[in-house]
């Protein structure tokens, strides 16, 4: 499938901006136009951007500072975190260390992954479960853990609020994801892609074509560009371009089984470019562990059959782990 996705034109289309502040509004109305604004999105590609999130600016701009920082400090000093040394995928991975395109060359990107951070009696941690533990941190970046720890929070805070959306979007009760809200497990994860090479393999590229593996993705890019979304109905790949002060959202795989593919977890990609280095933030909400997703019963139409067997969150994250990392 990639060599044919690869050979299509690339047209210029825009995805919606949802403004999302009303979901904090007194009035039900309010609240429901959200909802319906989300729900076009949401049938459509699954993608859309997001202004009135509340999340500061300072806050914004001091994660993508300290993401730098990190970024450029000596290798040594990143290797003394890998993701290598931490059981529940945590700290940093090196360039090429995830092929999220099956078939297609590694990643051109490297990364440092943040979770909730549990310490090492946390019963979610010594009963193994996955990706519970303890975050790895850098020593000689005073204010990057800080930094992280804020951002961190405010994003588990947009989720949840989003997810209060989504609910609204399917006509279920608002707080029909509270208990999936619970305790979520969740990556925040800085990028940083270097130019695109000169002398690029075939098919080489920042971050190869894929779902995300989740609920839902809020990423931060900064204004660079390069990600790419595949649009089914025009066989085309679309730009997701910055924009100021914006996320871009969209739903992951846990999203359509639960809707029955209804909703949409849209293929994308990111194809860095020559002479710029490009700095993103994906923020996974991945949602509790134990939560069971099987499709949500108002997303079946009568003589219609599920499409996805049962699973849960933390059993079909397991299983896109193993299959992106070697
Ligand atoms: O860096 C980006 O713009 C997108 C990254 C992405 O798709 C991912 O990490 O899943
Ligand atoms: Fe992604």
């Amino acid at each position: 499938m990639a060599a044919t996705l690869d050979a299509v034109r690339i047209a210029e289309a825009q995805l919606p901006i949802i403004d999302v502040s009303g979901l904090s509004a007194s009035r039900p109305e309010t609240r429901a136009a959200v909802g319906a604004a989300l729900r076009g999105a949401c049938l459509d590609k699954g993608f859309f951007y997001v202004t009135g999130h509340g999340v500061p600016q300072g806050l914004i701009a001091a994660v993508l500072a300290e993401s730098k920082a990190f970024f450029d400090q000596p290798m040594a000093r990143k290797q003394a975190i890998d993701k290598a040394l931490s059981f529940c995928n945590r700290g940093y991975e090196p360039l090429k260390g995830q092929t999220l395109e099956p078939g297609a060359p590694p990643d051109l990107k490297e990364g440092f992954y943040i979770g909730p951070d549990l310490p090492l009696d946390d019963p979610r941690v010594v009963a193994r479960r996955f990706n519970r533990g303890p975050n790895l941190w850098p020593t000689d970046l005073p204010g990057f853990r800080p930094t992280m720890q804020a951002y961190f929070a405010a994003m588990l805070d947009l989720g949840a609020r989003l997810m209060r959306g989504i609910a609204l979007s399917l006509d279920l009760p608002e707080d029909h994801f509270s208990v999936f809200d619970r305790d979520p497990l969740a990556t925040l994860r800085l990028l940083h892609y270097p130019p695109q090479p000169a002398n690029a393999a075939p098919g080489e590229k920042g971050c190869g074509a894929h779902t995300d593996f989740g609920s839902l993705t809020l990423l931060l890019q900064d204004d660079i560009g390069g990600l790419q979304v595949w649009d089914e109905a025009g066989g085309t790949w679309i730009h997701a371009p910055p924009v100021p002060g914006a996320y871009v959202v969209n739903l992951g795989d846990l999203i359509a089984r639960w809707t029955n593919a209804r909703y949409r977890s849209t293929l994308h990609r990111v194809v860095n470019v020559p002479g710029r280095e490009r700095y993103s933030v994906p923020f996974f909400y991945t949602g509790n562990p134990d939560q069971p997703i099987d499709c949500i019963p108002t997303c079946l139409a009568p003589g219609d059959t599920p499409k996805y067997p049962p699973t849960t969150v933390e059993a079909h994250l397991k299983d896109m782990y193993a299959r992106t990392y070697a």
